[in-house]
């Protein structure tokens, strides 16, 4: 991705008390200054509600790296890191305390970064707060967590509160999918290899399935989770961004806009899914209690905080139809869940079967091919293919292999970075390809929405699935019925 800018910074962290602060951000952020991506002269000034002196922060942020990194904190990095924290007390809503950060930021020789941890209910205060305060310049940027909204409506809300202020070229919106090492290489595979390019279509394809499965539940976030659910969790952002990157038409170049407008045009193609169609092609479920790893986990209803009346979904499955050229009669499977057996995220690629077989003798039907995209964990390329078993014996003897590309294996000693990381730098260099415009997040609710009513129009309750299994029986019977299974 082509960078833009290299100046220094003042990356102000709205929420730097919070769980994604905690646990991500300030990880991330030592990790670019580990790596030495950290211009010298930038600062990062955390910003929270509540009283703290400038030690008290230095050490919140050094136990949160203790706590949430994979590695050892470094103590050469951390001297250097800590040196460059600021903090400043801000009860977001009360635009008069913003002039407080006026004094940490130098706006004269540093481009302002505001990175909004919080929920967005409170986007719109930050921003009239720093416009009260007189630190909104044109070079200004500010970056959204998502989900940015519960609807089409209240998106537009949020981000109208925020174009108020910053252009959409200021405006950097975060799905942190977009920054993962395996999603970036999704587009290295199909564009730089002539074998992919040239088969990525209706002729040769199919089906696809896209698997987000996560071991977790709902990890303590019952107020934020029962609202949204995993269709505004995950569907409606990480699983259409991977879901328009798969099928999208090459870009003309990697720039922010080209690939944007490519991703767009994908999702202005997604078929409705009405009240007529709903009950065939989706599936919602919510687990019961269960087993994973061996170990009993409760069910979505025994979740700390949770009310015992709920029908908020945490797996969905989905047969998605993209009305356009490429992929006339291609579906794409989506399905995504919490309390699944294993952590996985995987796009599979269901090549077509051969026209003829001349194999029918010695093997039968042949099998078709398989491209795997493993997105975590063991990030890699796997290729199902035929050939031949070497030997006298039997002349034409076949057998499934697979060509298996792991990438710890070929890429030995490169470390694969968070995707905070990448998203952070990208930010803080002012490049804009990897964060999603506001047009694109607005065709994904105005889909999304569609669904909602429909479930609502035809009374659809999440079905039950036990933790530790890979969701309800009519996940199942969503792809038997094309006679096709999840892989
Ligand atoms: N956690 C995660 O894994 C993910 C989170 N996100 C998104 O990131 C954002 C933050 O999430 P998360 O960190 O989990 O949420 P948290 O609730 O843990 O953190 C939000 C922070 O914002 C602060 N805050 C809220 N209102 C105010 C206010 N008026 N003045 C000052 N501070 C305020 C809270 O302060 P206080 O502590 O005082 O309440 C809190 O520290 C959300 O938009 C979420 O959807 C996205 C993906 C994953
Ligand atoms: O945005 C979110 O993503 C995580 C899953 O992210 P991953 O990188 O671990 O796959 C999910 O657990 C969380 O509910 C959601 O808000």
């Amino acid at each position: 991705m082509v960078s833009q800018s290299n100046k220094p910074c003042d990356l102000v962290l709205f929420g730097t008390k919070g769980d994604l602060a905690r646990r991500k951000l300030l990880p991330s952020l030592f990790q670019l200054e580990k790596s030495g991506l950290l211009d010298p002269q930038t600062r990062i000034i955390g910003v929270a509600r509540h009283e703290m002196s400038q030690a008290e922060y230095v050490s919140l942020v050094e136990e949160a790296l203790h706590t949430f990194m994979k590695e050892d904190v470094c103590k050469v990095t951390w001297q250097r890191f800590m040196a460059k924290l600021d903090y400043c007390m801000i009860d977001m809503r009360n635009l008069d305390a913003y002039a407080a950060l006026k004094d940490l930021v130098d706006q004269e020789n540093r481009v302002m970064v505001n990175y909004f941890s919080t929920p967005p209910s409170i986007f719109g205060s930050i921003c009239k707060g720093l416009n009260a305060a007189g630190l909104i310049n044109n070079e200004t940027r500010v970056v959204l967590e998502k989900p940015i909204g519960h609807d089409l409506e209240s998106s537009k809300v949020i981000n109208d509160q925020v174009a108020e202020f910053f252009n959409e070229d200021q405006t950097y919106r975060i799905d942190h999918y977009l920054g993962k090492e395996t999603t970036l290489n999704l587009l290295a595979l199909r564009f730089a290899n002539s074998l992919f390019a040239s088969n990525w279509d209706h002729n040769c394809i199919d089906h696809v399935q896209i698997t987000v499965a996560e071991e977790v539940g709902i990890e303590g976030r019952w107020g934020y989770f029962d609202d949204a659910g995993q269709m505004r969790d995950m569907v409606q952002n990480h699983l259409l961004q991977v879901l328009s990157l798969v099928a999208m038409n090459p870009p003309v170049s990697l720039d922010a806009n080209s690939v944007r407008d490519e991703k767009l045009r994908v999702m202005k193609c997604l078929r409705p899914i009405t009240k007529e169609n709903v009950a065939e092609k989706t599936v919602r479920g919510q687990y019961t209690a269960g087993v994973i790893g061996g170990k009993a986990v409760p069910g979505y209803l025994e979740e700390e905080g949770a009310n015992t009346e709920s029908n908020t979904e945490s797996f969905v499955a989905l047969r998605v139809d993209i009305d356009n050229w490429r992929w006339s009669g291609v579906p794409f499977y989506l399905r995504t869940g919490k309390r699944m057996p294993e952590k996985l995220t995987e796009i599979v690629i269901h090549f077509k079967n051969m026209p003829h077989n001349i194999f029918k003798e010695s093997f039968g039907t042949l099998p078709a091919n398989v491209l795997t995209i493993r997105m975590q964990p063991r990030e890699g390329v796997e290729f199902q293919m035929l050939n031949k078993v070497p030997g006298l014996d039997d002349h034409m003897n076949l057998q499934e292999t697979k060509l298996d590309l792991s990438f710890s294996e070929a890429f030995k000693d490169q470390r694969i970075a968070d995707a905070y990381e990448r998203l952070l730098l990208e930010a803080l260099l002012g490049n804009q390809s990897l964060f999603v415009r506001r047009d694109e997040v607005e065709a994904a609710w105005s889909w999304v929405d569609g669904i909602f009513q429909a479930w609502e129009e035809t009374n659809d309750k999440p079905k039950p699935y036990p933790a530790g299994t890979w969701g309800p029986e009519a996940s199942a019977l969503l792809m038997a019925k094309d006679e096709r299974e999840w892989d």
